[in-house]
């Protein structure tokens, strides 16, 4: 399979991260143990570069994303160790009113579930003027003639009209671009989309993804794609971090990673997407087996129950990060055979019976 990727990788490839996660460890305390939603997880985002971060349901994605934001909820949660270096500052020692200045400003985020986000009872304009005037210095007037001007962006027909109405009356394609809007209100550098597209059908799901790879190249701002979904993310990424149990478990280029995935957990994830399984009867492949719950992770590789590859080594100890070749990182203490294999959906486990 290819995939082409974006020319700003390239462009990109000698600047300093923008954006740096280093270790972190988020944690929740639950009345049944610890969950270790994310634990040591590592990557780092470039000015003007798409990240994509991929995994099942449940793997630390959005966690990840949250504590970049500093929005997880304490207690339960906590930060049990590492840092979020923004431009060199390690956001995790920031106070909350100095990190107002930075959330919804210079690193924004578009939910799952704009419904949820947006105020119901106030018109999307004056939302949009609102988050405005709170980082910038703008009058009501000036405010309201930007978030105009930031509908147009986003490519909602009438502007002037829309942004007098209210959440309500928009469809949930037209609410996803209003959070764009009012994401990128600011002029951020950082945007971190948390699965835009999956409470949306699949014709407005293309539009919202193309809008995103649009905005991205005429802004410029580095974006950290969290998805479930492959073909996003062959789309739209330079580079692809892949995710399993709170733990990075492997990351390369875009390219690289669908020419040559060597993770036993990402040749699943490929086997299982619909393009690549066109040759399989026409079926919808499901990785077998569930995520192992992570306050259950007692040691060992926390794929190896649903691994095909899963030796006795795998149930004792737990891999760390390997290289895999240039920008390739994979957590797998047989990667190396495995890279020897054919197509994906050769070894995914129960693909043929
Ligand atoms: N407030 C919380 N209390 C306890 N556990 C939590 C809390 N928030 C998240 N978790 C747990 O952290 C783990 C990671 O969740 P996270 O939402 O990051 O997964 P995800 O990969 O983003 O999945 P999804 O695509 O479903 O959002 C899950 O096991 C989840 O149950």
């Amino acid at each position: 399979m290819t995939s082409t990727v974006p020319s700003s990788v390239h462009a990109s490839a000698h600047q300093p991260p923008l954006l740096e996660i280093d270790q972190l460890s988020t944690h929740f305390d639950t009345i049944s143990g610890t969950v270790r939603s994310v634990n040591g997880v590592s990557y780092t985002l470039r000015a003007g570069e798409t990240l994509g971060v991929v995994g099942e349901s449940g793997c630390g994605k959005s966690v990840t994303a949250l504590s970049i934001m500093r929005l997880i909820p304490m207690p339960p949660g906590r930060f049990a160790g590492g840092a979020i270096r923004y431009n060199g500052v390690d956001l995790l020692k920031l106070s909350e009113k100095e990190m107002r200045k930075i959330r919804g400003n210079r690193i924004s985020m578009v939910f799952q579930d704009p419904m949820s986000s947006l105020n119901p009872v106030m018109t999307i304009g004056v939302q949009i003027a609102e988050t405005i005037m709170l980082h910038q210095k703008l009058g009501k007037k000036e405010a309201l003639a930007r978030a105009t001007d930031m509908l147009r962006l986003v490519q909602i027909a009438e502007p002037e009209r829309r942004v007098n109405e209210y959440p309500y009356q928009l469809s949930g394609g037209m609410r996803q671009r209003v959070m764009i809007a009012l994401a990128l209100a600011c002029n951020p550098e950082v945007l971190i989309a948390d699965e835009p597209t999956t409470a949306l059908d699949v014709t407005i799901q293309a539009q919202i993804i193309e809008l995103l790879r649009d905005l991205q190249a005429k802004l410029g701002m580095g974006v950290i794609m969290i998805t479930h979904d492959l073909g996003v993310v062959a789309e739209t990424c330079d580079r692809v971090v892949v995710m399993y149990a709170g733990r990075k478990v492997e990351e390369a280029s875009t390219e690289e990673l669908f020419e040559r995935p060597v993770h036993p957990y990402t040749r699943a994830l490929m086997a299982s997407m619909p393009a690549m399984n066109a040759a399989v009867e026409g079926r919808l492949l499901e990785i077998p087996g569930i995520v192992a719950a992570s306050h259950e992770l007692a040691r060992g590789c926390a794929f190896a129950g649903r691994c095909s590859y899963a030796v006795e080594r795998c149930r004792q100890e737990t891999p760390m990060l390997m290289e895999a070749g240039h920008g390739h990182s994979v957590a797998c203490f047989r990667w190396q055979e495995i890279a020897q294999q054919a197509a994906p959906q050769d070894d995914l486990m129960g693909a043929h019976s």
